[in-house]
């Protein structure tokens, strides 16, 4: 019956003017520019079938217009719900110029549509009122208009779509000049695809926020970078967050620092099979490390000697030294750590400052010892091990989407540090290199560029992290070497404390006293000698120097190539044995050359590390 009523109104409208020779369907929520667009239409001889309220329009303006009711034999119902939902109009949209599709056209008296103009409910204003309701959000989804679009930039071989307003000039102008050419219809089924996975991703990403609560998959954040950037949020789009929060509430910085830090010690812990942990601030590492076992001087330098068990807990003693390489650059730190939580570790972590954690699991003592830091606030995320990410990321920038495959890149001793370029005859790395190369290699691979990193027994000593300069970061990772390694002079490990002196200040003491930046003033002297019982005297050139020199054996990576000699000169002065970089330098020669007067190993590690 509904058949046979299209047909009929089809031939009706056929007789009425035999000059027709196309077809549009318009249906616009905006209606910017549609009569001057309806004229050009009609001007060339094109049917105008359109849903009710862009026909009223079109009428009013003296236009022909058939109601898609009328072209549908069907009226529009649920009060606007299905308008253009048919098939006299996807049938006419959808169909191509095969004999197939002409039968079936043919058989069911439908008519080709050649035009559609369609934009869509806006969805998105109606949500960004604060007081909108879910049933008012539900009512502004666009469900025909989607439908048209997609159907029609689907089979945009054949047909038109325009879903911008600001379209409808140029097109015109093209149906003047012979007809709309092949690569304009391409853009504006691209236009429309976008438009319509624009829409789709405001709905779900509506929804996601209304229906996904309990932070499964959807996490709402106080706000992002700083206080005034709201709203904030993480979310997946499919499935759930690789993590679950089991205390706290981490911010968007801190996630930042989390879903790296992981990573890094994932893979440290892969590749050299010791448990590992990574201590975080702004998004790159103050250090990490593998669990190797402490030495007493070791572990009174890192400020653990009195954590009884320590030896027993690998974890532990991989956070003790990555917490205690830099203690300046880890006050308030995020760490993550590659197993289960243990007592030791959580006890260690708990005398510290810091903003919370990332592992993959958590003994329950551990997990209550933790939970009551910060007065409860310490945040505590549990990582499924076995989360994969996607190897697509993509991110939006000034509001320009970027998107790149993942640095997916594996870093192993095995096969990453096999090209010895100096000397020639050394066929390999002795075990202690080819292990610290490749920690302070897998540290830069999640470090902000540019980046250098020095590493020994198993840990980094020094990071320089996002310098512009790559001399720069190598004095920077030079520079917090030696100063983790003036810490180890007993100068630095006897000094008294006067009692009640906190860790952080006995930590900002020795900073001063090791790097050597002693208070200028009364006023600041006061303030440096208030923690001691017995001031230290400052240290001398010649007694820096002479200790200096004691540090020996040091790895350092670099995330791309050194393009002066400079950073070699540097990198020996704080006991540099071996050097991990990439080739392609302008220099590569003189590096290498200056490597071997210095009596450094050179290995050419074949991957840029940039990280941003
Ligand atoms: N339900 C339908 O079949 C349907 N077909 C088209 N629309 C939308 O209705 C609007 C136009 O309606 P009107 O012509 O009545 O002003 C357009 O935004 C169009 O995207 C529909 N509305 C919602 O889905």
């Amino acid at each position: 019956m509904a058949q046979k009523t299209v047909g009929f109104l089809i031939r009706l409208h056929k007789a009425a003017d035999t000059r027709i020779s196309h077809q549009a369907i318009l249906s616009v929520y905006d209606k910017t520019g549609l009569v001057d667009l309806a004229r050009g239409l009609v001007k060339h001889d094109v049917r105008l079938v359109m849903s009710g309220g862009t026909a009223r329009l079109i009428r009013d303006a003296g236009l022909p217009v058939v109601y898609v009711s009328d072209f549908t034999g069907f009226p529009e119902i649920l009060g606007g719900r299905v308008k253009t939902l048919h098939p006299a109009v996807h049938g006419g949209i959808l169909a191509r110029d095969i004999e197939s599709d002409e039968k079936d056209l043919a058989d069911r008296h439908i008519e080709k549509i050649d035009y559609v103009v369609c934009n869509l409910y806006p969805f998105k204003v109606t949500v960004s009122r604060p007081d909108v309701s879910i049933e008012e959000a539900v009512e502004e989804i666009d469900i025909g208009g989607v439908t048209l679009l997609r159907a029609a930039a689907k089979n945009h071989a054949r047909v038109t779509v325009l879903s911008d307003p600001n379209d409808y000039p140029e097109f015109l102008r093209e149906l003047e000049t012979g007809g709309v050419k092949e690569q304009s219809r391409k853009l504006y089924a691209l236009k429309a695809f976008e438009q319509t996975a624009d829409y789709d991703s405001a709905i779900s990403g509506y929804f996601r926020k209304q229906y996904a609560t309990g932070g499964v998959q959807h996490l709402p954040l106080r706000y992002g970078t700083n206080p005034h950037q709201k709203p904030a949020s993480a979310y997946v789009m499919q499935g759930t967050l690789p993590f679950k929060v089991l205390g706290g509430s981490p911010g968007y910085i801190n996630l930042l620092d989390s879903l790296n830090a992981w990573p890094l010690v994932k893979e440290l812990k892969q590749a050299l099979g010791y448990p590992a942990a990574a201590s975080f601030k702004h998004v790159s590492p103050t250090s990490a490390a593998i669990g190797l076992p402490l030495n007493g001087k070791e572990r009174k330098v890192y400020m653990v000697d009195d954590i009884a068990g320590i030896e027993s807990s690998g974890l532990a003693q991989a956070y003790a030294r990555a917490r205690g390489t830099d203690r300046m650059s880890s006050f308030g730190d995020v760490i993550a750590l590659s197993d289960k939580v243990d007592v030791v570790t959580a006890r260690v972590i708990s005398r510290e400052v810091s903003d919370g954690v990332i592992a993959p699991g958590y003994d329950p003592e551990a997990l209550e010892i933790l939970k009551q830091k910060k007065g409860g606030k310490y945040f505590v995320l549990e990582i499924e091990e076995s989360y994969a990410p996607p190897s697509l990321e993509t991110r939006t920038l000034y509001g320009v989407q970027l998107e790149q495959r993942r640095n997916d890149v594996v870093i192993s001793p095995q096969d990453t540090f096999n090209r010895i370029l100096t000397p020639k005859d050394l066929p390999k790395l002795p075990d202690a290199a080819l292990r610290d190369v490749t920690v302070a290699t897998i540290a830069l691979k999640y470090t902000q560029s540019n980046s250098v990193c020095y590493a020994l027994n198993g840990q980094v000593i020094g990071l320089g992290a996002g310098q512009q300069s790559r001399i720069h970061c190598t004095r920077l990772a030079g520079d917090k070497a030696d100063n983790w390694w003036m810490r180890f002079h007993d100068r630095a490990i006897n000094i008294t404390w006067k009692k009640g002196t906190k860790r952080a200040d006995k930590s900002n003491a020795i900073d001063m006293l090791c790097s050597g930046q002693l208070p200028r003033n009364d006023v600041e002297k006061a303030d440096y000698e208030r923690v001691f019982q017995e001031v230290p005297t400052p240290f001398s050139q010649e007694e820096r120097d002479a200790w200096l020199t004691k540090l020996d054996e040091v790895s350092v990576s670099s995330d791309a190539f050194f393009p002066f000699v400079d950073n070699v000169f540097r990198a020996s002065r704080s006991g540099a044995k071996y050097i991990a970089a990439p080739t392609g330098s302008q220099k590569d020669g003189a590096v290498l050359e200056t490597a071997e007067k210095l009596g450094i190993v050179f290995i050419e590690q074949g991957i840029r590390l940039f990280h941003h």
